[in-house]
C-alpha cells in the first residue's frame, strides 16, 4: 500500500523504514529541508541500531523515499501518518501546533479519501480535534477518516519493537479505515485491538505512565532496602517471578529520562485536570524522580565532600543505552549539577558525544571510556550501555587519586569492584 509518513524523526523514521522493509511503498515527509537532503544521501540524523542499513536497503528498492511535501503525500497516499513533535509547554501541557499544522496541510490539499493516523503522542480528544480541523480547512470536501494509532517502540530498540510489537492499537470507529489499517499492519501478525478514538489516545498515555510508576515504585523501594541493609536487586527479583508483577521496568537507577516520559507524565497530569481528576499518584511518581537524583547526588557528596575543584569521571550521557539521544536524559541533568558546584566532568558516552557537547560544552570529552578516570576522585556510571561491564578497570583504577565508584545503574558486578579494591556504591544494596 502507498503510505507516507509526515514527520521523519526517531518515529516517523524508524516506521517508514519497518512499513517499507514489510513490502509497502513509503514516502518520509520532513518539513526540515536540510534533514530531507541528508536522508536522501543514505544518512540518517541520529543513531538507532539497524535503522541505517534498513533504510539504504528499502531506498535501494525503491520502497523508501524522502521528500518535503505534505501535498504530495496527500496526493499519491491512502494513509497519512502523522509523527510530528508534541514537546511540552511550560506548564507541562502539550504544544499541539506540530499536528494542527499537519492537519491543515493536509486539509488544503485532500481530493479523495484518505486515512490520517495519528502516531504522535497526543492528549486525548485530539483526534476529534484535528478530524475537525481537515473539515473546516478542507476546500473540496473530500471524505476523510482519522484514526488514532500511538507508537510504543523505545529508542535503542525501535527497530526490534517496531518488527515484533506487544500489540497495535487502532483507536477507529470507521469500519473502512479499520480495514485499511488491518491491511497495512497485516504483514506483522500482531494481536491488534481496535479501540474507539479516544481510548487509543488514553492507551498511550496509560501505558507510559505507568511504567514510570513502576520505575519510581522501585526506585523507592531502592531507597528503603539503602535504609535497611537490603538489596534492590534481589527484592526487584522476588517481585518480578510473579507474573502479575512482571521483571521489566524494575531496574532501579537514578530515575527516568528521555524525550518520552518526562513530558508524557506531566502531559498526563494536565490531561486529567483539565478533566476534573487530580491524578495524585503520577504527581508523587514524578517527585520521586527528583528525589531520585537528588539523593544520588546526596551520596556522591556525603563522600567525596565539597565537589568544587574536583575530578568526576563520568560514564554516560544518553538518557539510556543504545542511543545517541541526549533529550531530558539524568545523566546530563547530573554533569550539569557536577559542573555547577564547580567540578570538572571528564565524560564518555559511546554514541551521544555530539549532541552533549553542544549542550554543555565545558564537559571535557573523552576517547574512550577508561580515559574519564585519568585524574578522577571518582568514577560515576550514568547511563546503562552494557560495554561499560567490560572497561578495564584494573588499569582504570590506577590512573584514578581515589577507587572510588557510584553506579548510578546497578550496572556493574559489585563483587568483583569490592576484589579489585575499589569503593563501590549502587543503588539500593
Ligand atoms: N522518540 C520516541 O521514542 C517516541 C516513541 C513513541 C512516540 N513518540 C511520539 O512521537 C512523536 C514524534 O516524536 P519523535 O521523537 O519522532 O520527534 P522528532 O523530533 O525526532 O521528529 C519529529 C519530526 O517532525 C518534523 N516536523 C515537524 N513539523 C512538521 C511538519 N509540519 N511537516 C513535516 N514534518 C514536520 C520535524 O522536522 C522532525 O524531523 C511525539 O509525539 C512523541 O511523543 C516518540
Ligand atoms: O527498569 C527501568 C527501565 C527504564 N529506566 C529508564 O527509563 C527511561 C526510559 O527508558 P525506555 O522506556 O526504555 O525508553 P524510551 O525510548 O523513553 O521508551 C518509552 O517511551 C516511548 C515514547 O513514548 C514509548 O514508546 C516506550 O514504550 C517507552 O518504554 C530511561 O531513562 C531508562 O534509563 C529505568 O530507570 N529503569
Amino acid at each position: 500500500m502507498k503510505l507516507a509518513i509526515i514527520g521523519s524523526g526517531y518515529v516517523g523514521l524508524t516506521t517508514g523504514a519497518c512499513f517499507a522493509e514489510v513490502g509497502h511503498d513509503v514516502l518520509c515527509v520532513d518539513s526540515d529541508q536540510a534533514k530531507v537532503k541528508s536522508l536522501r544521501g543514505g544518512s540518517v540524523p541520529f543513531y538507532e541500531p539497524g535503522l541505517e542499513a534498513m533504510i539504504s536497503r528499502n531506498a535501494a528498492l525503491g520502497r523508501l523515499r524522502f521528500g518535503e511535501s505534505v501535498a504530495e503525500a496527500v496526493e499519491n497516499c491512502l494513509a497519512l501518518f502523522i509523527a510530528v513533535p508534541t514537546p511540552p509547554h511550560a506548564d507541562g501541557s502539550v504544544d499541539l501546533h506540530y499536528v494542527e499544522k499537519v492537519a491543515r496541510e493536509i486539509a488544503g490539499s485532500l481530493r479523495e479519501y484518505r486515512v490520517i493516523v495519528d502516531k504522535s503522542t497526543v492528549p486525548v480528544r485530539t483526534g476529534e480535534k484535528v478530524a475537525q480541523t481537515i473539515e473546516r480547512y478542507s476546500k473540496q470536501k473530500a471524505e476523510f477518516d482519522v484514526v488514532s494509532n500511538p507508537e510504543f517502540l523505545r529508542e535503542g530498540s525501535a527497530i526490534a519493537d517496531l518488527m515484533n510489537p506487544d500489540r497495535i492499537v487502532i483507536g477507529s470507529s470507521s469500519e473502512r479505515a479499520t480495514a485499511i489499517m488491518k491491511e497495512v499492519y497485516g504483514p506483522f501478525r500482531t494481536p491488534m485491538l481496535i479501540t474507539d478514538l479516544n481510548s487509543a489516545e488514553l492507551i498511550k498515555h496509560a501505558s507510559n505512565s505507568f511504567l514510570a510508576l513502576k520505575i519510581s515504585y522501585i526506585n523507592m523501594i531502592a531507597q528503603i532496602c539503602e535504609a535497611s541493609n537490603a538489596d534492590v536487586l534481589l527484592v526487584a527479583e522476588g517481585m518480578g517471578l510473579d507474573r502479575r508483577i512482571g521483571r521489566s521496568f524494575l531496574q532501579a537507577g537514578v530515575g527516568w529520562g528521555g524525550s518520552c516520559f518526562p513530558k508524557d507524565v506531566s502531559a498526563f497530569i494536565r490531561i486529567a485536570e483539565e478533566l476534573g481528576c487530580e491524578f495524585r499518584l503520577l504527581k508523587e511518581a514524578a517527585s520521586i524522580n527528583e528525589e531520585q537524583r537528588e539523593h544520588f547526588l546526596k551520596k556522591i557528596r556525603e563522600e567525596i565532600w565539597l565537589l568544587r575543584d574536583k575530578t568526576i569521571g563520568l560514564l554516560g550521557l544518553a538518557f539510556k543505552n543504545n542511543t545517541d539521544d541526549t533529550r531530558q536524559s539524568v545523566a546530563m541533568a547530573l554533569a550539569e549539577s557536577f559542573l555547577k558546584e564547580g567540578a570538572v566532568v571528564r565524560a564518555f558516552d559511546p554514541k551521544a558525544m555530539a549532541k552533549a557537547e553542544q549542550l554543555l560544552p565545558k564537559l571535557q570529552l573523552c576517547s574512550c571510556g577508561e580515559d574519564v578516570a585519568a585524574g578522577a576522585d571518582c568514577v560515576v556510571v550514568a547511563t546503562e550501555w552494557e560495554e561499560f561491564r567490560d572497561l578495564d578497570w584494573l588499569a582504570m583504577k590506577k590512573r584514578m587519586l581515589s577507587p572510588l565508584v557510584f553506579d548510578g545503574r546497578n550496572l556493574l558486578d559489585r563483587e568483583k569492584m569490592a576484589a579489585w579494591g575499589f569503593s563501590y556504591r549502587g543503588v539500593g544494596r
